[in-house]
């Protein structure tokens, strides 16, 4: 590092004092804490976003928001030159630069960093990092800081592109660094145009009534809402009322879809009169979607979760893929027979598991966090991936949308108007929909509207597919959460040493009963997963493995 480079991090760093006695993780959602200590942290992610920029020679994005965490929390993320998560190589780095005590052992750090990792500091080429913000009233001071950070790495520009759902940003970062168009107007005009084309393509005469077409959506007081009124503006085919988008009424507060996933009640402003309606949640940031209709005489909801929404993308994409491959006869090249595959966590209900593999799919578990999943979903052909609460994708892999181009344009010549051209034309709009950078809200609830129409099932069909055990998640606090350590997919619990033989023997008192914990990533708490036949007895299989974490790593142990 030069003299001049080392000076301008010198001088800039000591203007954003880290906060004293606070240590940050990048966890599975980057840092997150409450917003009035975190102008350090997110002037640092700027170094680091600026650093990640010059070594991969592209464009990186930096999110700030907190998501579903309430609002006076914020948090900052980076957005990977493909779109995804920041590699998670990189997730250690963040860490000890975010708790570097003082500029000198922070420009240490940076220089010892820049050497192993052979980071080009004087490139030729001057790179950029489109910056973004989430609704957070603190988010316009933070956003400041992530330029000051990112501009005080010579040669790299922030670009600042305002308040932005999440997803929306992971999308610009992907568009950009494969040189297409990446404004808003473009994400807007991406995802509306491919709607409309699945929209043109819906099987003739299905027509739903008022009723089953009329989708009521719960901004959750964030961005998610603002976006969905401008996108709305520019589709025909759907009758939506947004509710809860933020001109009044707090963030994240008794609204959303971590609100109505774990409490299962109705948001703010829905009641009785929505009774039987179709309706829908956004997080903080619109990267989770969760579905729901309310029930009469309470305020009790029936949840249609991220697994449901992933069953039916898995459902109709499956269909598709027969239609196509239908007229194909012994000559059938083996690239036509698309490997599709669905990713879950351990928190998938039981019964959408059991659904998808009598679907014939193959299913895919892997440990909580969309890194995880996106990365497993990246090796099919067409992967699709989602975590109960609501967030996930579809991936399609270059090699399918190649093949799939081909096979369009020939069906295009040979027969038109037929139902394999149509099944190729759904798929292509499929794979410009839904946000192949990470799930999106925004184009989920898109693609989920569309494929209803298509099937002319209510949001009650819909919830049919299967029926979900009852379930029940807990937290319970303890002394060190990293004194359990999992394997399988966290399914199994390897420490503390005879914890999983004591959770197996409960478990072996309920049928069909089923059960894990895990520490969390983002709290500091074990978390308590149950399923059986019975909601009591999924509760009481939570309770009592909730007390033999305490008994081998709670407080009471410890005295
Ligand atoms: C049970 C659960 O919902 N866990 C969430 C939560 O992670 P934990 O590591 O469980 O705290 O936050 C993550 C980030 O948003 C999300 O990916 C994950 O699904
Ligand atoms: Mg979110």
């Amino acid at each position: 590092m030069n003299e001049r480079q080392r000076s301008i991090l010198l001088k800039s760093s000591s203007r954003f004092p880290p906060p004293q006695g606070v240590r940050l993780s990048y966890g599975t959602a980057g840092f997150r804490a409450d917003a009035s200590v975190l102008q350090s942290t997110v002037y640092r992610v700027g170094i680091l976003a600026a650093l990640r920029s010059l070594k991969t020679q592209s464009v990186i994005g930096l999110m700030i928001t907190a998501s579903h965490n309430k609002v006076s929390d914020n948090g900052v993320k980076v957005a990977d030159s493909s779109g995804g998560m920041l590699a998670q190589d990189w997730e250690p780095f963040a860490d000890s630069i975010a708790n570097a005590p003082d500029p000198q052992s922070f420009v240490q750090l940076i220089c010892d960093f820049v050497k192993k990792e052979n980071i080009p500091l004087e490139a030729v080429k001057t790179t950029g990092i489109l910056v973004g913000r989430d609704t957070r009233p603190s988010g316009e001071s933070l956003l400041e800081a992530a330029k000051e950070g990112v501009s005080s790495i010579v040669g790299v520009v922030a670009i600042d592109m305002g308040i932005l759902t999440t997803p929306q940003l992971h999308w610009m970062v992907r568009a950009r660094n494969k040189g297409m168009e990446a404004s808003e107007l473009d994400y807007f005009n991406q995802l509306s145009g491919s709607f409309r084309c699945l929209m043109d393509l819906l099987p003739q005469g299905n027509k739903t009534n008022e009723m089953h077409t009329k989708l009521i959506v719960d901004g959750s007081n964030g961005v998610g809402g603002e976006k969905l009124e401008i996108l709305m503006k520019m589709l025909t085919g759907l009758n939506m009322d947004i509710r809860n988008s933020g001109k009044e009424g707090v963030l994240n507060e008794g609204v959303g879809a971590d609100y109505v996933q774990k409490e299962k009640v109705v948001p703010c402003s829905f009641g009785s009169a929505d009774v039987g309606i179709r309706c829908a949640s956004l997080d903080g940031d619109a990267d989770r979607l969760v579905y729901f209709s309310c029930l009469a005489n309470s305020n009790k909801i029936d949840l249609v979760d991220g697994d449901k929404i992933l069953s039916l993308f898995a459902l109709f994409i499956k269909e598709q893929l027969r239609i196509l491959n239908e007229v194909e006869t012994e000559k059938v090249e083996k690239y036509h027979q698309a490997h599709l595959g669905v990713v879950q966590t351990a928190y998938a209900n039981g019964a959408s598991t059991a659904y998808l593999k009598q679907l014939g799919l193959e299913v895919i578990l892997t440990p909580t966090g969309v890194k995880y999943l996106h990365e497993k979903a990246a090796e099919f052909d067409i992967g699709i991936y989602f975590e109960a609460n609501g967030h996930g994708t579809i991936l399609f892999s270059e090699h399918f949308i190649r093949w799939l181009e081909d096979r369009s344009d020939k069906l295009s010549l040979t027969s038109k108007g037929s139902e394999q051209q149509k099944a190729a034309l759904r798929l292509m709009a499929v794979t410009k929909l839904i946000n192949q950078a990470v799930g999106d809200a925004l184009s989920g609830l898109l693609l989920v509207e569309v494929i209803l129409q298509h099937m002319g099932w209510s949001i009650h069909q819909w919830n049919e597919l299967y029926e979900d055990l009852p379930s029940r998640q807990l937290k319970v606090k303890v002394l060190d959460r990293t004194a359990v350590v999992t394997a399988n997919a966290e399914t199994v619990a390897v420490k503390p040493l005879g914890i999983q033989e004591a959770i197996n023997a409960e478990i072996a008192k309920y049928p069909r009963g089923r059960c894990f914990i895990r520490p969390s990533g983002t709290e500091d708490v074990i978390r308590v997963y149950a399923e059986a036949i019975t909601q009591e007895a999924a509760d009481d299989l939570a309770n009592s493995v909730a007390r033999l974490v305490d008994q081998f790593l709670g407080f009471s142990s410890s005295h």
